[in-house]
């Protein structure tokens, strides 16, 4: 690589497959998070998002496949990555009768970024941060689940990272803690750490992400920036008129799928351009008031991505998502 003309992603993985005991988690991940970005990780239940990213962590061996993280293989650039990555996964492993204070400043001391004298300062910026100084010096033992999520992100930001990795930072936490990770991960972003965030809540990543990696059946079916994956899912046209049923027809004499909604019709652009919408409509004599290309929304697009089992229907999602696999 020359410095300067190639940007090392914050992690790669190559042809990953991960198998518990005949369960294949996760198979074929070929994830790409982009420096700089903020890449959310959809995924119904199961989908392998977690051992996804305990693989990235170095925290699971992979059956199979490559991690590169910060530029370093793993396991062997384990030890020169890990120290440039925060992250908040299950079980962080916090001391049940200390405080999450007193459990910070554990961590703190084997932060090797972290000077000793620097530790307490550092411990109650991260707490400030997360929302839970009010609460810094009750036991860990009494707290609900959205605080020790809240307590596990501190632990993921107590040093300057490069890199930080979330899974499902919001569970259990309520609208008010939801809004602070959201401002936490734009405060990240802002400084120019790269954030890998898995999430099953959709508006959240539109709201959050710049770039999307969705996963089905332990397998990333898309991926990439968050913007051009919501056009690749541009397949529909909205037209205004009050002759919406000679509209359907028309449409369907030429075999363009179209049904009626309450605003007038939505046209299918999965084999037919736009113009050839409107040409067909006006040759039918439909007085065409107004068109409107249609955002599909990421939700629509995870939904449909993820609740086709037919493996052909799939695959004709697939050819619409075209290169961004
Ligand atoms: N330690 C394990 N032993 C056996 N099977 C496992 C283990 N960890 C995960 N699996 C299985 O691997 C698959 C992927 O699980 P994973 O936890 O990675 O998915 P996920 O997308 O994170 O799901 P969730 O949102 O429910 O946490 C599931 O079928 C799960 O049951």
């Amino acid at each position: 690589m020359t410095a300067g003309s190639t940007v090392v992603a914050a992690a790669r993985t190559r042809g990953l497959r991960k198998v518990y005991r005949g369960t294949v988690a996760v198979d074929h991940v070929d994830l790409e998070v982009p420096t700089g970005a903020v890449m959310g990780m959809l995924g119904p239940n199961g989908s392998g998002k977690t051992t996804t990213i305990r693989m990235l962590l170095g925290l699971v061996a992979p059956t199979a496949g490559e991690v590169e993280l910060l530029g370093h293989r793993l396991p062997e650039g384990a030890a020169k990555a890990l120290p440039d990555v925060g992250a908040l996964v299950e079980g962080p492993g916090f001391h049940p009768f200390l405080s999450g204070r007193e459990n910070l400043l554990r961590m703190g001391a084997a932060e090797p970024a972290l000077a000793t004298a620097a530790i307490p300062a550092a411990v109650a910026e991260a707490l400030e941060r997360v929302g839970l100084a009010h609460a810094a010096d009750r036991r860990y033992k009494g707290y609900s689940l959205g605080m020790k999520q809240r307590l596990g992100l501190a632990a993921a930001l107590l040093a300057p990272r490069r890199f930080v990795i979330l899974d499902e930072p919001t569970n259990g936490l309520d609208p008010a803690g939801t809004r602070e990770v959201r401002a936490v991960i734009a405060d990240l972003h802002k400084a120019g750490t790269t954030v890998l965030v898995s999430s099953h809540l959709l508006a959240e990543v539109e709201a959050t992400c710049t770039h999307v990696a969705v996963l089905h059946q332990g397998t990333v079916v898309a991926q990439g920036e968050l913007g051009t994956l919501l056009d690749s899912g541009n397949a529909t046209l909205l037209v205004t008129t009050p002759e919406v049923a000679l509209a359907v027809d028309a449409l369907r004499d030429n075999r363009i799928p179209a049904r009626a909604v309450p605003e007038g019709i939505l046209a299918d652009l999965t084999t037919s351009g736009a113009p050839e919408v409107v040409a067909t409509l006006v040759r039918a004599g439909v007085p065409v008031h107004e068109v409107r290309r249609q955002r599909t929304g990421l939700e629509d697009l995870f939904a449909r991505l993820t609740e086709s089992s037919e493996p052909e229907a799939l695959d004709a999602e697939l050819a619409l998502m075209g290169d961004l696999r």
